[in-house]
């Protein structure tokens, strides 16, 4: 199953070997537990292993597998972050797609060799949806072949990126470009902010922390002004776009080729998700089979709280959404790094199908994963609350997810324009122009759904009800769309007050996406054990979402009310037979202790005697009585006893 989850065997023979040198190298594990730790000490400590990391990690890895360096980060320096994490994340891919060959000879390997840390500095104080009004500007110097970079006002200020803050010494800056008083919009720059050597900032520039966050606070997310601060021409990014001495414009082949660095997130981000759910899933699903708590059946002991029907609805579909997520997600990686490539060469056709597809899974994917780390931890009761669960950690970090790389609603539309756009060909007769992920929008449909009318059809019948519903919802929104504006009604005004409707259909068809991603492959696996597994997963995973948005499914009659007692009952049968394998099914992934931080979700179980060395180890436990209490309590008190 580690096969399945990771790729490939190889893969996850490699994840066990690096976690099992981890394991035997103290100096990079966590010095005292994160929670207990102010955001000084986590940063510190961070840094501490990271620069470990940076001697010894040709030890451990292969430096140039991204998934084992995300492995060996997820390990070491977990999930809130560390002071080089956009560097990895987003300056190095910003560098490879958008500066030319000579650009990447000159800064790509001084960013591999970690001589300097780089970040992506895009988001502003008063912008950070609406890429066009940013307000800081890139304005071209003729007489000195410079682009001066200037902050006009508070906000102006970038604010948010990761690592600005205090750790990066570099940026690509994303700032309007002006030249000879024509506004060219935002591009990204190449920009040093501090001084290599002592790390100060350099004359012309603002910069610092923007303060502590509900997490990810190791990362020191900063704000940055400049003050008319020079760099030279062959500073802005060139692989696509270039400015030449005499202040020449060439345009690149796509006007959003530079937003190549957030489409890289966004599809990189769906199997970060997919593993944060599943870590907290793993904490509650081992702790639910460990805590007893009460009776099912009243002549017999106290139950596993695992045993009840409502925690294993709490848990299970969240497990399937999981396994889900991490098959979509490697799907998306494989088409991204298609995509890549062909724009690398100068094809840029696929780009809008890749844009509109990480657009809808982003949104739906973080959306999802925060609720099901949500009902983890509620499903583990008063300990969930306690930091030592460790989940609201993974939840805080996760659903920073919902906001960076673009706010979800705003990502839901991007796609929702492409779902107009293909609504429009189908209304047109043009179906046979659609592309393969909206094919199904030109297919005429059954008039009712068969899911429980043909034995032994696979899922076949249930795709076709998730086609049916995500092609009805489109075709309504994009209707409704055009009935406004032909009433006469401007087309930005009409896409506002139907964007609600638009979003539910970006929401469908990416669910959709995400059902026809685990069907694919389920059928591809071979091996009998497994696929039977997966397939009760996958079970349980179509028949909760479909009942999910079964509203859209029985407006029109394609779902009668017997069939959806049906999907119910199918929904009871699959938590039953998952309940068995739920706790394997977590395991699978592999997590190792160091990994998931959690006293609650320990591998050995030995949960109540570990909670109790954690609270022991509470810093307001060194002492019997606090100085909070000596100073104020206690004068207090003896004053009202007088
Ligand atoms: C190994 C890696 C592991 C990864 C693990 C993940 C861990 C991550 C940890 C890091 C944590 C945080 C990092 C966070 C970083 C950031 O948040 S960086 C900042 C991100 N900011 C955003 O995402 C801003 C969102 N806004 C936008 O993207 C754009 O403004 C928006 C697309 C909404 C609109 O752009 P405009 O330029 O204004 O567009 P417009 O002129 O209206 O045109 C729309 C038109 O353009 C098409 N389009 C837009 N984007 C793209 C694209 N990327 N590719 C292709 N086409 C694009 C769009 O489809 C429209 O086309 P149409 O034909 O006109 O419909
Ligand atoms: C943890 C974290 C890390 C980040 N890291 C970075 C980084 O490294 N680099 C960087 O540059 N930025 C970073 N950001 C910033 C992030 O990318 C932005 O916050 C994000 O893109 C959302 O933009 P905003 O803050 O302007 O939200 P807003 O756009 O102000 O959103 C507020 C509300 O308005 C709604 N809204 C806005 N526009 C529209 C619209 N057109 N239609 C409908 N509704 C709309 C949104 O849906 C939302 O409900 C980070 C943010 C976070 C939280």
């Amino acid at each position: 199953m580690a096969a399945q989850i990771w790729g490939s065997e190889k893969r996850a023979r490699r994840r066990r070997e690096i976690s099992a040198k981890i394991a035997q190298m103290p100096e990079l594990h966590d010095s005292k537990p994160l929670p207990f730790m102010t955001r000084e000490e986590k940063i510190m400590e961070s840094a501490r292993k990271l620069t470990i990391l940076t001697e010894k990690m040709g030890q451990i890895i292969d430096p140039t597998d991204p998934a084992e360096l995300y492995h060996l980060n997820n390990e070491v320096l977990g999930l809130e972050g560390n002071p080089m994490a956009l560097h990895g994340v987003m300056f190095i891919p910003a560098l490879s797609a958008q500066a030319s060959d000579e650009q990447q000879a000159k800064w790509l390997p001084r960013a591999l060799r970690r001589e300097i840390i780089g970040t992506y500095a895009q988001t502003e104080l008063g912008h950070g949806t609406n890429l066009q009004n940013l307000e800081t500007t890139a304005t071209y110097d003729l007489a000195t072949q410079e682009f001066v970079l200037h902050t006009p006002q508070i906000t102006a200020l970038k604010w948010w990126p990761g690592n600005l803050g205090k750790s990066s010494n570099y940026a690509v800056v994303v700032a309007h470009m002006i030249i000879k008083a024509k506004n060219y919009g935002p591009h990204p720059f190449m920009v040093q902010l501090r001084d290599e050597k002592t790390h100060e900032p350099l004359p012309g520039i603002t910069i610092g922390d923007i303060g502590p966050k509900m997490a990810y606070n190791i990362v020191d997310n900063g704000f940055l002004g400049f003050n008319k601060y020079r760099i030279p021409r062959t500073n802005l990014l060139m692989r696509h776009t270039k400015v030449e001495a005499d202040g020449t414009y060439i345009k690149p082949p796509h006007a959003k080729i530079n937003y190549s660095a957030m489409v890289h997130v966004r599809a990189y981000m769906l199997t970060g998700q997919a593993i944060m759910l599943a870590s907290a899933l793993n904490i509650a699903t081992r702790y639910s089979s460990v805590r007893r708590q009460g009776q099912i059946d009243k002549s017999q002991p106290e139950v596993k709280v695992l045993e009840y029907q409502t925690q294993q609805h709490r848990l299970f579909p969240s497990i399937a959404r999981a396994y889900a997520f991490q098959f979509a997600g490697a799907e998306t990686v494989k088409l991204y790094e298609h995509v890549l490539k062909e724009m690398k060469s100068g094809n840029v056709s696929l780009m809008a199908d890749l844009h509109a597809l990480t657009s809808g899974l982003k949104s739906v994917v973080t959306y999802q994963t925060g609720e099901g780390i949500e009902q983890a931890r509620m499903a583990c009761g008063g300990h969930g609350y306690s930091m030592a669960s460790y989940i609201s950690e993974i939840y805080g970090v996760a659903i920073g997810g919902c906001t960076y790389e673009g706010e979800n609603m705003v990502m839901l539309l991007q796609l929702a324009r492409y779902l107009v756009k293909s609504a429009a060909l189908v209304k047109s007769g043009q179906s046979s122009k659609l592309g393969p992920l909206v094919a199904y929008l030109g297919v005429k449909s059954e008039p009712t759904s068969l899911i429980d009318r043909i034995p032994n059809s696979g899922f076949t019948e249930y795709v076709k009800t998730f086609q049916h519903v995500s092609k009805r919802q489109t075709l309504k929104a994009a209707d409704m769309f055009f009935g406004l504006m032909e009433k006469g009604e401007k087309r930005e005004i009409a896409w506002n007050k139907c964007s609600v409707e638009l979003n539910r259909a970006s929401r469908l068809h990416t669910r959709l996406f995400i059902v026809e991603a685990f069907v694919r492959r389920v059928n591809e696996i071979a091996d009998i054990r497994i696929k039977e597994a997966l397939t009760d997963l996958l079970h349980l995973h179509v028949n909760y979402e479909l009942l999910d948005i079964a509203s859209y499914a029985l407006e029109d009659g394609f779902l009668s009310a017997s069939q959806l007692d049906y999907i119910r009952d199918q929904v009871y049968l699959y938590l039953g037979k998952i309940r068995p394998n739920a706790v394997s099914l977590l395991d699978s992934w592999e997590f190792s202790d160091i990994e998931l931080r959690s006293v609650l979700g320990r591998r050995d179980g030995n949960v109540y005697e570990n909670l109790f060395k954690w609270a022991k180890s509470s810093p307001l436990n060194k002492t019997d009585v606090l100085s909070s209490v000596t100073q104020y309590l206690k004068p207090m008190m003896e004053k009202a006893r007088l």
